[in-house]
């Protein structure tokens, strides 16, 4: 169907489409017969049928070009996690995303459908099953989760019935697959680097990591289930693999897999948080004078420490959400995706 015919619930935007799983969600939308724009800091790659708007999405004028004629929006822009830079997070997740929900409001645009994240509740302590009512962290582990905080409140207070705004947010935990450009390329970095020997606590600890596929398809089905007469309005929804597993298991499937050895000597747990945050510290008073950017920092071996994992009960229930594919599927396709990561490669 030409683009201009297609319904206007059939025209979105996907803010952040240029990224890891923007790509993948984008890919999806044209699958199923949406008309898709990309607005993007940067273009990675061309997409064929696919506009893109180059422009930071504080810029309220270049994000209004995009938005024209637009019906449903995605949001899934953020700096990378692993940066401590406190001011681009606040600027982009917090002002940004501001500017976002103004810019949609302003251009008539329906539905506003925002990646946020599981982490918005987890303070480095164990999280077992837990849902979406658990409180907000109050005290974030770092930048980026404040400032997800921050964002994800922003995004559910807009939803408005009246203006026929709606607004739903959407919590990955831990996304993985082909063409992610963190977890596995730091795994494989780490193990490189022969510092990937070490177990970080008794090694049972249960997580969440979530295939891509499953996480566009819990957005694509809140944009399409969300309506004003749906419980979804202004609510978050976790979307997980629904099959935790040890984090320890899953680096060590995925190591193995390209050819590295599974972790296998224990350290205590309190031992390594101390010393991620000593070295943090470190890093933070030297900065005026040295740069480097330590491995295992503390919100990392939180995660490799702690259980964190979340039920994905409520998408289940409101929106019919179930995985599309397993996590051992999953696992096999990222690894056959990084044939460059490869032991010897
Ligand atoms: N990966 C994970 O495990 C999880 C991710 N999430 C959330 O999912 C979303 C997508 O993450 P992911 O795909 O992994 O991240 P990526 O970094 O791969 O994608 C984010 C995209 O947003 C772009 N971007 C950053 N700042 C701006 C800006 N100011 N204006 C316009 N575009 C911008 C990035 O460009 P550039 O690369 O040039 O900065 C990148 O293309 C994020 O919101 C993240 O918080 C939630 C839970 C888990
Ligand atoms: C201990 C070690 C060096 C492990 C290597 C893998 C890690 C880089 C990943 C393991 C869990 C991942 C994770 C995220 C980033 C990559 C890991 C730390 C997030 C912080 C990404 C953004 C989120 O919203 C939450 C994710 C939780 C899990």
């Amino acid at each position: 169907m030409a683009t201009r015919l297609r319904p206007r619930n059939k025209r979105c935007l996907v803010v952040g489409g240029s990224g890891f799983l923007g790509r993948h969600l984008v890919e999806k939308l044209l699958d199923r017969g949406y008309s898709v724009s990309v607005f993007d800091i940067c273009q990675n790659v061309e997409v064929p049928g696919v506009a893109f708007h180059q422009g930071d999405l504080c810029d309220k004028q270049a994000l209004s070009v995009a938005l024209n004629d637009v019906s449903l929006v995605f949001h899934c822009a953020s700096p990378a996690p692993g940066s401590d830079n406190r001011q681009l997070f606040e600027r982009v997740n917090i002002h940004g995303t501001r500017t976002v929900i103004q810019a949609c409001v302003e251009a008539g645009v329906e539905k506003l459908v925002l990646t946020s994240s599981a982490s918005v509740v987890f303070e480095g302590t164990d999280i077992k099953n837990g849902s979406e009512d658990l409180p907000y962290a109050k005290k974030p582990i770092d930048y980026y989760t404040q400032t997800k905080i921050e964002q994800e409140k922003l995004v559910l207070k807009a939803c408005d019935k009246d203006k026929g705004f709606l607004t739903v947010a959407i919590r990955p935990h831990g996304i993985f697959g082909p063409r992610d450009p963190q977890l596995v390329p730091i795994l494989v970095d780490t193990a490189r680097r022969g510092k990937m020997k070490f177990i970080i606590g008794n090694g049972t600890n249960l997580v969440d990591f979530t295939f891509v596929e499953n996480v566009v398809h819990g957005h694509i089905l809140a944009a399409e289930r969300l309506k004003p007469d749906s419980p979804m309005c202004g609510k978050p929804y976790h979307i997980t693999n629904d099959e935790p597993v040890r984090f320890w298991d899953f680096m060590s499937e995925v190591l193995v897999g390209l050819g590295y050895d599974a972790p296998r000597y224990h350290l205590p747990y309190v031992l390594v948080y101390g010393l991620a945050l000593l070295l943090w510290l470190l890093a933070l008073l030297l900065r005026p004078l040295v740069s480097f950017k330590p491995t295992f920092t503390p919100m990392r071996v939180a995660l490799a420490g702690t259980h964190h994992y979340y039920s994905c009960e409520r998408a289940k229930q409101d929106m019919g959400y179930k995985p599309v594919v397993s996590l051992k599927e999953g696992i096999v396709r990222t690894v056959q995706s990084y044939p460059h990561l490869r032991r010897g490669s």
